[in-house]
């Protein structure tokens, strides 16, 4: 919605007019729709995140938060090296209770998965050419594709070749090494005006604690068979380089129960994965292992929708709640000691009427 909202804003409006009149009449206490900041996106993210693992209510070490979509990435994370005033707009702060967090958080638009494909086939059809050798799609793959709808995205659509036919034929070679080189040319790491950035001039702290990778990230390693980050990062590229070499009418007859748009692009996002983590977030062989890619948390989806409701619903209170001085037993035993006190002063007060016990002389 962001990208369409840059590309045909009329086309956005209407899509809300849509989905708000289909709400209205819907049993739901609908209360408007809005397009949902970058920012917002990584942030509730890594709320859900951390509040599903009870971090939040415990104060434990929070989650970082690896976000991939079509048409977005986010990352979130907490580190200590920052506190906001290096980059303001990275910045979010919650009080989440009692406990401040100083969130670090920035999303890529044009970084999700989908749009980083427009990106790379872009950079290979930059002279219009009729037909391209692609290493991130596998031998034996070739598909008739369209220039008009390839660079129809605000993504790619200033690099539209002037002189291009209307097609080109998009054919694959499978070479993990070489497509690696192909996703490099997405990522700008020759400037930055921060301390440190991660890619585009994007400011980016010291990298800390174990992140969480979901949507995506899960969709396309669960596929890989590559979820498993305690194998060493060089066997794992080992093993994409694998899967990428597979011609394509081995691998769609390996699996026939999957979509063939997925199947022919998990070579290419696979790759995307690793390059962006490792290129563009600056995780190294060994931070790598500190990523769990994760479907569900306690059965409940990772991803931005449950931090926002627990937000707007006001679920997660900035104060923690009141904790008794004492615990229950603790409570049991003093009511029971002061009981018995009371007891004892009352047969105490009740002394003067205590019958007077006579004593007589002895007789010797
Ligand atoms: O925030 P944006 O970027 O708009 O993301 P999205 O809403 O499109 O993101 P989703 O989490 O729904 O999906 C992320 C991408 O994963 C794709 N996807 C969904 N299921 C998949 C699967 O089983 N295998 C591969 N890709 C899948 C889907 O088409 C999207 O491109």
């Amino acid at each position: 919605m962001r990208l369409l909202n840059i590309e045909n804003s009329g086309a956005s409006d209407r899509v809300f007019q849509a989905v708000s009149e289909s709400l209205q009449k819907s049993p739901f206490s609908f209360q408007g729709a809005r397009i949902l900041s970058g920012q917002e996106e990584g942030a509730f993210g890594w709320v859900t995140v951390n509040y599903l693992d009870d971090r939040l209510k415990q104060g434990l070490e929070t989650t970082g938060a690896l976000d991939l979509g079509g048409a977005s990435t986010q990352i979130s994370f907490i580190s200590d090296s920052f506190d906001g005033s290096e980059s303001p707009a990275n910045s979010v702060a919650f009080r989440l209770y009692g406990n401040d967090y100083n969130l670090y958080t920035h999303s890529f638009l044009c970084y999700g998965k989908d749009q980083v494909l427009r990106m790379a086939l872009a950079h290979q059809t930059q002279s219009g050419p009729e037909s391209i050798l692609d290493p991130c799609f596998h031998n034996g793959y070739s598909k008739i594709k369209n220039y008009t709808e390839l660079y129809n995205s605000p993504c790619v659509s200033d690099r539209k070749p002037t002189s291009a036919n209307q097609v080109f034929t998009h054919t694959g070679k499978g070479n993990f090494y070489q497509c690696q080189e192909v996703v490099k040319s997405v990522f700008d790491v020759s400037k930055c005006k921060y301390s440190q950035c991660s890619f585009n001039g994007i400011f980016q702290p010291i990298l800390q604690g174990p992140f969480g990778a979901f949507s995506a990230y899960y969709f396309v390693m669960n596929f890989l068979n590559l979820t498993d980050t305690s194998v060493p990062l060089q066997s794992v590229k080992e093993a994409l380089a694998r899967h990428c070499a597979t011609p394509w009418d081995t691998i769609k007859k390996q699996h026939p129960e999957i979509k063939e748009k997925y199947l022919s692009e998990y070579c290419f996002s696979g790759t995307y994965i690793l390059t962006l983590l490792t290129e563009g977030y600056n995780f190294t062989a060994e931070s790598y292992s500190s990523i769990k890619f994760i479907k569900k948390i306690k059965g409940s989806d990772a991803g931005w929708t449950l931090g926002y409701m627990l937000n707007l619903t006001n679920m997660i209170p900035a104060e923690a709640p009141d904790t008794p001085l004492l615990p229950h037993a603790g409570y049991v035993s003093v009511v029971t000691i002061i009981a018995l006190v009371l007891f004892a002063l009352f047969i105490l007060s009740l002394r003067p009427l205590w019958p007077r016990c006579s004593q007589k002389p002895e007789i010797v």
